[in-house]
């Protein structure tokens, strides 16, 4: 039982070793030569103060020789050695001096490539996880959590692991000094420390504890940051007064934190203050022996001024080792957070397949049913469909009916529970991610508008295109955002939104014109997806757009919706969702002709016109 508890506490212990093997293995990838540097500096900087403290006692020594030597009567006094030695000393303080500076440089210039390293790590997982992983709030904690702390405790490892290195290489060589006085005196000086070493880990562990518990309070307290702080919230929060509430808010947060920190900390300090000062007794006993047996003539003057240097600078060290040890634990749980993220498993259902077996069938649905992780009931049930290479169909229904969940599973950014999607009569999963996305051009209704350039704004849709002002006059036409386009200040040149220098905001039908031009500047895809893409745009406009829309969509299939149906009637097909379900199928006459679901809501738009 007892040995199986020891085992437990030594595993424990050895567990401050676990990611310094990573760690390591991250600096020495991010900069070899910084980390020969580093590993070089510290072996320097770890020796050479046991070195400084023997020369101290050679020249007492010398100096006790040279004196006696006088004191004995001797013409000539010998004043070299003890000057050699002193000499000696400020070379060896000098090198010294000159490897912590050069630790602290190399520090510093590691600290920022590796923080830059790991949040590049970061961000290209984030980019490889999928849509799922981005609804879900445990994965909001997860990132937060890698995020907040994990650019900076990889080199902290690293430095506390070198600086232990450093601690106990000193350690030793103090200790080949002292075993000569003493061996009892080195135990008692290190049985001394444990406690103090104990507490350190157990409140590093609690801190940490506390940390991952937080997360949530902490994206809280970042959401309402963004939200008083960013220009597209400001005019809603101004005129609804929301300012004073949200400040509220976040003062509630931060005091429960602050609560909780304080208690921790002065806990923390008390403790570490009254357990150091087991280890100051232990030092003051061994001083005063030290200074008895000199008193008693059994060591030298030169032994004294060594040994008590040696037991300050020791215990310092042994603290300074044991405290790296505490951080060292410290920075373990960190990267496990870091490390637990980097390792979230990506499921990668994704085939190869870049080409269909048959390219005349264009897509299929059959019965395809969905559900969102999470929720109880389904989003689409049973649909099937099929569109031909260059039909248009329209997608009608009222909100929440399915129609923008039948579009993330045509695009695969979700995966239907039952049944199967077909492209080309090869289903979706087989295809290659990149080969079916190169297919795709979408505006969906929350599409970003990237502070970017108005030029690069429309070049977004075809990323190998960004930068090719030809290709943006032409999808800017086919969106209709060419006349505006041309009023602005410096044209394709000018920079939107707010964040940026010089920034011009647009409309909301504005955008929607530049959205609608990004979707055209795929043009090598062959289906079209907008979901609602002319919902702010005016209607003379509109009527223009889809005035043309058959001539500039003519080899495309076309994945339309929206609740106008002065748009939907041009479609070849109308598909009519209601609570997940397709209810209706047909062209607009025949729909209308029916007197369906479609054909009443059609009259009741136009009721509203007349
Ligand atoms: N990410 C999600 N997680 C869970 N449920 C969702 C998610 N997105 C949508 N839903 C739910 O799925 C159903 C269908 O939503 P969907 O967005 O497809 O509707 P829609 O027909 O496009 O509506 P609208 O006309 O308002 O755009 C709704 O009940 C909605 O609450």
């Amino acid at each position: 039982m007892k040995s199986k508890k020891r085992r437990n506490t030594l595993r424990q212990s050895l567990a401050v070793f676990r990611y310094s093997g990573r760690a390591i293995n991250l600096v020495w990838t991010t900069s070899r030569t910084m980390t020969i540097i580093l590993a070089t500096l510290t072996l320097v900087a770890g020796l050479l103060p046991a070195a400084i403290a023997y020369i101290g006692k050679l020249i007492v020594d010398a100096v006790v020789a040279s004196s006696q030597g006088k004191a004995g009567g001797d013409s000539f006094v010998n004043i070299y050695p003890p000057l050699f030695y002193v000499g000696l000393e400020a070379i060896a303080v000098a090198l010294l001096a000159a490897s912590q500076r050069g630790l602290t440089i190399s520090q510093s210039l590691l600290r920022v490539l590796l923080g830059q390293r790991v949040n590049v790590l970061i961000l290209e997982k984030a980019l490889t996880l999928d849509l799922a992983h981005f609804e879900n709030s445990e994965f909001y904690d997860k990132i937060t959590n890698a995020r907040r702390e994990a650019s900076i405790r990889p080199l902290s490892l690293v430095n506390r692991t070198f600086g232990l290195v450093q601690n106990a290489l000193s350690l030793v060589t103090y200790g080949v000094l002292l075993v000569k006085f003493s061996l009892w005196a080195v135990v008692a000086l290190i049985v001394a420390a444990m406690p103090a070493f104990i507490a350190e880990t157990r409140f590093a562990g609690e801190a940490f504890r506390l940390f991952s518990w937080r997360a949530p309070e902490t994206r809280q307290q970042q959401y309402i940051e963004n939200l008083l702080g960013r220009e597209d919230y400001v005019t809603e929060i101004k005129l609804y007064q929301l300012g004073e509430m949200l400040l509220g808010r976040y003062h509630n947060v931060f005091n429960q934190l602050y609560g909780e920190d304080r208690d921790l900390t002065v806990r923390r300090g008390l403790w570490g203050y009254l357990l150091g000062l087991v280890s100051t007794a232990a030092f003051y006993v061994a001083y005063a022996w030290i200074v008895i047996e000199t008193v008693f003539g059994k060591i030298s003057l030169g032994d004294m001024t060594m040994y008590l240097t040696v037991f300050r600078q020791g215990q310092s060290t042994f603290a300074s080792a044991l405290t790296s040890i505490g951080g060292m634990y410290e920075d373990n749980l960190y990267l496990s957070n870091l490390y637990e993220f980097l390792e979230e498993k990506v499921i990668q259902p994704w085939g190869n397949v870049t080409r269909g077996s048959k390219p005349q069938d264009g897509i299929r649905f059959e019965n395809v049913s969905f559900t969102y992780p999470g929720s109880s009931k389904p989003a689409l049930r049973n649909i099937s469909l099929h569109l031909k290479p260059g039909q248009k169909l329209a997608i009608v229904g009222e909100n929440g009916s399915g129609k923008t969940t039948l579009i993330k599973l045509l695009t695969r950014l979700y995966t239907p529970d039952s049944g199967r999607i077909f492209l080309d009569g090869v289903d979706l999963q087989e295809w290659n991610v990149d080969a079916l996305r190169r297919r795709i051009g979408v505006i969906f209704q929350n599409f970003v508008r990237y502070q970017f350039t108005v030029g690069e704004n429309i070049g977004v849709g075809d990323v190998e295109n960004l930068d090719d002002s030809k290709r943006w006059q032409v999808a800017a036409q086919k969106g209709m955002a060419q006349q505006f386009i041309e009023r602005l200040p410096q044209s394709f040149g000018t920079q939107l939104g707010r964040w940026f220098k010089g920034g011009q905001e647009l409309s909301g039908g504005q955008w929607q014109k530049i959205a609608l031009a990004r979707a055209f500047m795929r043009t090598q895809a062959d289906i079209l997806v907008l979901d609602e893409p002319t919902s702010a745009i005016d209607a003379q406009a509109e009527y223009e757009i889809f005035n043309h829309f058959r001539a500039v969509t003519q080899n495309q299939m076309v994945f339309l919706i929206s609740h106008r149906f002065s748009t939907v009637r041009m479609a070849d097909k109308i598909l009519v969702i209601d609570n997940g379900e397709v209810v209706e199928q047909g062209t607009h006459e025949e729909l209308l002709a029916d007197g369906g679901h479609y054909a009443r809501l059609f009259l009741l738009q136009a009721a509203g016109y007349q």
